[in-house]
């Protein structure tokens, strides 16, 4: 064995000892509760940590603990560089947590920029945590690194998995971004933005935790599935406090399905203006004086003094639930002022009392009444006619018609439910929140995440050529204006990690028909096969295809239109390394060997050409076009 890695082993031998150290520390003060760990809050953050951090060593009792090492100029220490911080007991850091500044040059410094670095250093471990060796990148001039290649290469299997260690420059800098910077990225199958995403929230909470503690971090994506297969990044990154979600969630307890030309409308922009004529439009006239008994005393505010009050609030614009608080206070100031006119010096609980006296409470619900979002959609949905009158055409105001005994609510009508609270009341703002998938959100979805990012920053990720939803963005540009950050930067990242060259040319040639402009994939990865398979018996040529695909490593995956599901998975064998999925829902997701079928059937759904890139761009290492009818023209040779 070579001295290095003798050291190097040494130096792995002392970190586990400090890690083991710190983490007694850490039980210790999970043990002893609240006194030590400042709040209780504070006491279960770290319970929690601490659960997740035992759970992983319990799992990889001896993981890696370093993935790369940084030497600067003579005479500087040298600084391992790993997923979590580990000091000695003297302070001295022994791994330096990939987020702290002084890492950023393991992944920026380059031939032409060195930032002070002799030289770059990385490592390669054995699947038990073994360290088997290393490779050291002098900087003189770029190279190519082969445990950097052979990371990239690595088949799938489980779920998606950190990649500290082989972040790329470009990645890097949307990681780093600063906090109050809203990015856009617009990435092209497999070039990271998932996994650019998930890092910079772990990246940003390292560097303003205090900040984000408040308000906190969301990370939105596309379904259940996609969520369960990120889920364990973040925890393996040692953060576990973010939420991750799909905006259904966030908004919670959908039970009704609509029809499509329902779900349509209801996801247009001009329901928030429906909605917003329908809120107002519940505010009253003064039609009378208010008069307000008080002692000996009768106050009495005139129709055109109210008249006055309400005009001047309205112009002011405030969100319904404050203006109708500000009709009270301005109300309790008219009659302050007759009251001092006579003379009286009334005070705060004076003011208290006529504010909650019946004729303002009576007036307030009158001119301005109190309204309960959901008791507002449902009359506006039974009713549309007077709200929606110049706004849809009859055949949309019936599309929504909701029938009169209706009860519970579909996912879009949550939106719109969550669209009235947000006229009525601010919700409270998330520190960051990661936007997956964000070509596929509707105007109105964009809406409740602006709402809950008013007073923090987005990361927006997606792909305008994966674009499946009837409402799919064709440009950044208005997507982001209806996220509420409409001077966000919009970044390309065209480097693809997943995809293997052949199938990028395919999909590619696909790309070129679709109806947006995006810059096209540049495959990273070589490996990797495609393979068009014609056949007479569909059902018999992807049953063979997926026998031979499982018979190599990784995992599989079969892609076909909903409508072949059922008879599909009755033909193929049940395994945990085969998934049958319907085209819809393979968005975000990545399996070792990919059997597309019948790309004509998947092409002629709705947004069938989006649809077919997205399931064409699925494969790691080797896609199978398994097909009957003929294939699509840009895919067809
Ligand atoms: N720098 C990197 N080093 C190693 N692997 C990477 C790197 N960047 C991305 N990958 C891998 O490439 C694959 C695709 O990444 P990811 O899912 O984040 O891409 P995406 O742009 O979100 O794709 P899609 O558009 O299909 O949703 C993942 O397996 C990810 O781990």
């Amino acid at each position: 064995m070579s001295d290095g890695l003798t050291e190097e082993r040494a130096h792995l031998a002392a970190a586990r000892a400090a890690l083991a150290r710190m983490l007694d520390t850490a039980r210790l003060r999970v043990a002893t509760g609240a006194q030590v760990a400042g709040d209780r809050y504070t006491a279960e953050t770290l319970g929690r940590m601490l659960r997740t951090q035992a759970k992983e060593l319990a799992e990889e009792p001896a993981g890696p603990l370093f993935f790369g090492r940084l030497t600067f100029d003579p005479g500087e220490p040298r600084y391992h560089i790993g997923r979590r911080h580990i000091g000695d007991t003297g302070g001295q850091p022994l791994v330096v947590d990939w987020r702290a500044p002084l890492a950023r040059a393991f992944y920026r410094a380059s031939a032409r920029d060195r930032m002070g670095v002799t030289t770059r250093r990385r490592y390669g471990w054995a699947g038990a945590g073994e360290l088997t060796g290393y490779e050291d990148e002098h900087l003189e001039h770029d190279t190519a690194s082969r445990l950097l290649a052979d990371e990239i290469e690595r088949p799938r299997v489980g779920p998606m998995r950190d990649i500290v260690a082989t972040i790329q420059p470009e990645q890097d800098e949307l990681v780093r971004a600063d906090l109050d910077e809203s990015v856009c990225v617009q990435g092209a199958p497999g070039t990271g933005k998932t996994a650019v995403g998930l890092h910079r929230a772990a990246y940003l909470l390292y560097s303003h935790r205090a900040r984000l503690s408040r308000g906190g971090v969301l990370v939105l994506g596309p379904n259940p599935a996609f969520l369960a297969y990120i889920s364990s990044v973040l925890p393996a990154l040692g953060e576990v406090d973010v939420s991750q979600r799909t905006l259904d969630q966030l908004l919670g307890g959908a039970s009704l399905v609509d029809s499509d030309e329902s779900t349509v409308v209801k996801h247009d922009p001009r329901m928030a203006t429906m909605l917003a004529r329908a809120l107002y439009g519940r505010l009253g006239e003064p039609t009378e004086p208010l008069v307000v008994p008080d002692g000996a005393y009768r106050w009495r505010v005139s129709e055109v003094a109210l008249a006055r009050l309400m005009d001047e609030i309205w112009q002011e614009s405030p969100r319904y639930g404050v203006g109708r608080e500000r009709l009270r206070s301005r109300l309790v100031d008219l009659v302050r002022r007759q009251a001092e006119r006579r003379g009286l010096v009334p005070g705060e609980a004076w003011a208290r009392q006529i504010g909650r006296s019946q004729p303002v409470r009576d007036l307030l619900d009158r001119l301005w009444p109190r309204v309960r979002p959901p008791d507002l959609v449902a009359r506006l949905l039974r009713d549309p006619s007077a709200a929606a009158d110049g706004i849809l055409s009859d055949a949309e105001q019936e599309a929504i018609r909701r029938p009169p005994r209706r009860t519970g609510w579909s996912a879009a009508d949550l939106v719109l439910v969550d669209e009235v609270a947000g006229l009525i009341e601010q919700p409270a703002s998330f520190g960051h929140i990661v936007v997956d998938e964000a070509q596929d959100l509707s105007p109105m979805e964009c809406r409740v995440i602006a709402r809950r990012s008013a007073h923090g920053s987005l990361t927006v990720l997606g792909d305008l050529a994966q674009g499946t939803t009837p409402w799919a963005a064709t440009s950044w540009e208005s997507q982001l204006g209806h996220l509420g950050k409409p001077s966000a930067p919009v970044v390309a990242l065209t480097a693809g990690f997943r995809v293997p060259g052949a199938v990028v040319t395919l999909a590619n040639r696909l790309l070129a028909t679709l109806d947006v402009a995006v810059p096209p994939t540049r495959a990273v990865r070589d490996a990797g096969s495609l393979r068009v398979l014609p056949s007479d018996d569909l059902c018999g040529g992807v049953a063979a295809a997926v026998k031979a695909a499982l018979d190599l490593d990784g995992s599989v995956a079969v892609i076909a239109a909903p409508s072949a599901i059922a008879t599909l998975s009755a033909a193929l064998p049940v395994t945990p390394r085969l998934t049958v999925l319907p085209a819809g829902l393979a968005k975000g997701l990545e399996y070792d060997h990919v059997v597309v079928v019948e790309p004509a059937d998947i092409a002629a759904e709705p947004r069938g050409p989006h649809l077919l890139y997205v399931v064409l761009t699925r494969a790691v290492s080797r896609l199978d076009i398994v097909h009957c009818r003929p294939l699509p023209p840009p895919i067809a040779g």
